[in-house]
C-alpha cells in the first residue's frame, strides 16, 4: 500500500482579495502561512512522515510546503518541483475580480469558465501585465508547452505525465508522499485518482492547507473514494467558501 498525502497550498493575497490567479505568482496572506504551519502541524499530529515533497514551481506551493515541513521538523526532505503541478492557466481572466467577472458576464459563463471541464478562458496576451511569457522559471519549457490559458482537461493532460514518471515511480519504492500545489492541479488529480466524470469534476473542491491522505492499491487506485482530510470538518466549510467564491 502506497501513502499519498495532498495538500492546498494556504490562502494566498490574490484569493483574499478574490482575484483569478492562475500562474500570476502571488504570496500566502498571513492567513494562508498560519493554515501552512496547521498542515505541517495535521500531519505530525496524524504520525504522517512524508519521505519527499513535489511541488509546483508557484511560490504559494513552495511556501506552503515549507512552513508545513517546518512545523513537523521535515525542512531537509528530498523536494522535486514541475509546471506540471502548476495551478491552472487562468488566461485572460488572471488578474480579474472575479464577483465582478460574474457581474460582467453572467453566472452561466462565469461558471463556464470556472469549472466547466473543458471550456478555456480567453487567451492571455503576451504584453498582458499578468501573462507569464518571458518568465525565467518557464525559460526551458518548449513554447508549445507554454499555456496561455487552461480548462481543467488541459491541467489534466499536462499534469498526468509528471503524475505516471515522478510521482508513481517514488510511491513505487514505498515512499511517502506529499504533493503541495493548487486547486485546480489537485482537482486533476483527484480527477484521476478517483474516477470522477467530467461533469461531477465541476462540483469538488479543495480547501486551502487541509492535508487530504490517500491510502492507494497496487494499482494506484484509492482504498477509500475520495480519501480522507486530516480534519475533515474544516475541510467541508472551506471547500464550500471556495465554491462560493464570486458571490
Ligand atoms: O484563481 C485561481 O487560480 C483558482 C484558485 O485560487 O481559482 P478557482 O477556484 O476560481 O478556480
Amino acid at each position: 500500500m502506497a501513502t499519498l498525502v495532498l495538500l492546498r497550498h494556504g490562502e494566498s493575497d490574490w484569493n483574499a482579495k478574490g482575484l483569478f490567479t492562475g500562474w500570476v505568482d502571488v504570496s500566502l496572506s498571513a492567513k494562508g502561512e498560519d493554515e501552512a504551519r496547521r498542515g505541517g502541524k495535521l500531519l505530525q499530529e496524524t504520525g504522517l512522515r512524508p519521505d519527499v515533497v513535489h511541488t509546483s514551481l508557484l511560490t504559494r506551493a513552495i511556501q506552503t510546503a515549507n512552513l508545513a515541513l517546518g512545523e513537523a521538523d521535515l525542512h531537509w526532505l528530498p523536494v522535486k518541483r514541475s509546471w506540471r503541478l502548476n495551478e491552472r492557466h487562468y488566461g485572460a481572466l488572471q488578474g480579474k475580480n472575479k464577483a465582478q467577472t460574474r457581474e460582467e458576464f453572467g453566472e452561466e459563463q462565469f461558471m463556464l469558465w470556472r469549472r466547466s471541464y473543458d471550456v478555456p478562458p480567453p487567451p492571455i496576451a503576451d504584453g498582458d501585465e499578468f501573462s507569464q511569457a518571458g518568465d525565467a522559471r518557464y525559460a526551458l519549457l518548449p513554447s508549445e508547452l507554454m499555456p496561455r490559458t487552461e480548462c481543467l482537461k488541459d491541467v489534466v493532460d499536462r499534469m498526468l505525465p509528471y503524475w505516471y514518471d515522478e510521482i508513481v515511480p517514488d510511491l513505487a519504492a514505498g515512499r511517502t508522499v506529499l504533493v503541495a500545489a493548487h486547486g485546480n492541479s489537485l482537482r486533476a488529480l483527484v480527477k484521476h485518482l478517483d474516477g470522477i466524470s467530467d461533469e461531477d469534476i465541476a462540483g469538488l473542491n479543495i480547501p486551502t492547507g487541509i492535508p487530504l491522505l490517500y491510502d492507494l492499491d497496487a494499482d494506484y487506485r484509492p482504498t477509500l473514494p475520495g480519501g480522507r482530510y486530516l480534519d475533515p470538518d474544516a475541510a467541508k466549510a472551506a471547500a464550500e467558501a471556495v465554491a462560493n467564491q464570486g458571490r
